[in-house]
């Protein structure tokens, strides 16, 4: 398959996906979950999300595998045991296919032998990036890049919750294809075709003081007080909007923000691929700039982290070097 068919199955995907999550999410506010503390519906669907993307996937390319973030033990032995029958109603399969496709997403390039073809083009996915936005209600993305020879050649970034200029309703899909620009499609929709969407492009803002600069929620994801300290050195006076999930790539991706950062909390974490794979395509695409905070272009080629990165800053590109000179004083 070429990398446009396998993106348009893609898109189909995560579609099925997102319908899922804005259910369980609606499900959640209704029952007033969200005050209670219980955390269940988000591992509910996230796993349900997991295993509509893989099904949808193994049925369209079924050549290809997925590293996704979850695996099915916790479903099957562990501590999520009694949440296995929820996960296969919402996921719209008997709960031992819901495990199967689960478990297509456990591959891990880094362990498979040196002439394993599987490691030469992969999926990674994440069923729900942005777990706490989901849960307070807010932002979240369900990601899905395409890894080609160690490098991210596509991808499909649906944000069921992101406002967009012009729609109703919140939610949009992004999706790219290395080479062939980035496309913005409704949620809802069958024509799964890439390139059928409206064309997104990043805004053109290079003055350094007029940025419009977002970042994460939480404050254990990124160090916000030397992004604060960023902000100033440009000469913005707005603080950074704070966003969950890769949600924040699709915002610089559409021209409605100019930046994103995120600056390590503490030495040795190591960003796993699916937190950026999706959102990397896309804004590539849409004509922005992703380094990490030396200034180096992610290195997916390490199987399931960027072993070889430190922090993510994406931006629309014409600010990037700036950007980046300023994280590097702040971050001394
Ligand atoms: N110390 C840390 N530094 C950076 N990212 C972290 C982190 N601990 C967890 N994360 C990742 O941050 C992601 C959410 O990012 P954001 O804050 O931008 O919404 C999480 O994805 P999940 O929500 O899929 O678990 C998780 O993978
Ligand atoms: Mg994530």
């Amino acid at each position: 398959m070429n990398r446009d068919e396998l993106i348009e199955a893609g898109l189909e995907a995560v579609r099925a996906a997102c319908k899922v999550c804005v259910r369980v999410q609606a499900d959640l506010v209704n029952a007033g979950t969200l005050e209670k503390g219980d955390k269940s519906p988000v591992t509910v669907a996230d796993f349900a999300s997991q295993a509509v993307v893989c099904g949808i996937l193994a049925e369209r390319c079924p050549d290809l595998v997925v590293v996704g973030e979850e695996g099915s033990e916790e479903l099957r032995t562990g501590e999520h045991r009694d949440l296995l029958g929820r996960v296969a109603v919402h996921a719209g399969m008997p709960a031992e296919e819901a495990i199967e496709a689960i478990d297509r997403g456990s591959f891990d390039p880094a362990t498979a032998g040196d002439d394993d073809p599987r490691k030469d083009r992969y999926w990674a996915l994440d069923p729900i990036d942005g777990t706490k936005g989901f849960l307070r209600g807010e932002q979240y993305a369900v990601a899905l890049g395409l890894i080609e020879g160690g490098e991210v050649v596509g991808g499909v970034l649906g944000c069921p919750n992101l406002a967009v200029d012009g729609q109703d309703e919140p939610g949009v899909v992004l999706v790219a294809v290395k080479g062939a620009g980035a496309y913005r499609h409704p949620v809802e929709g069958t024509d799964h075709d890439p390139h059928h969407g409206r064309k997104i492009a990043v805004s053109e803002r290079s003055v350094p003081g007029v940025l419009r600069v977002c970042e994460s929620v939480e404050s254990g994801h990124t160090k916000q007080d030397a992004a604060a300290e960023v902000v100033r050195m440009l000469g913005v006076t707005a603080d950074p909007v704070r966003m969950d999930s890769q949600a924040k790539y699709a915002a610089v991706a559409m021209g409605v923000a100019d930046a994103y950062l995120r600056l390590p909390t503490r030495p040795g974490y190591v960003e796993r691929i699916w937190d950026h794979a999706a959102g990397v395509a896309v804004l590539e695409e849409a004509g922005g700039t992703v380094t990490d905070v030396d200034g180096r272009r992610l290195d997916f080629s390490k199987g399931r982290g960027l072993d070889n990165n430190r922090g993510v800053i994406a931006t629309n590109g014409p600010c990037h070097a700036e950007v980046v000179a300023a994280v590097g004083r702040a971050l001394g």
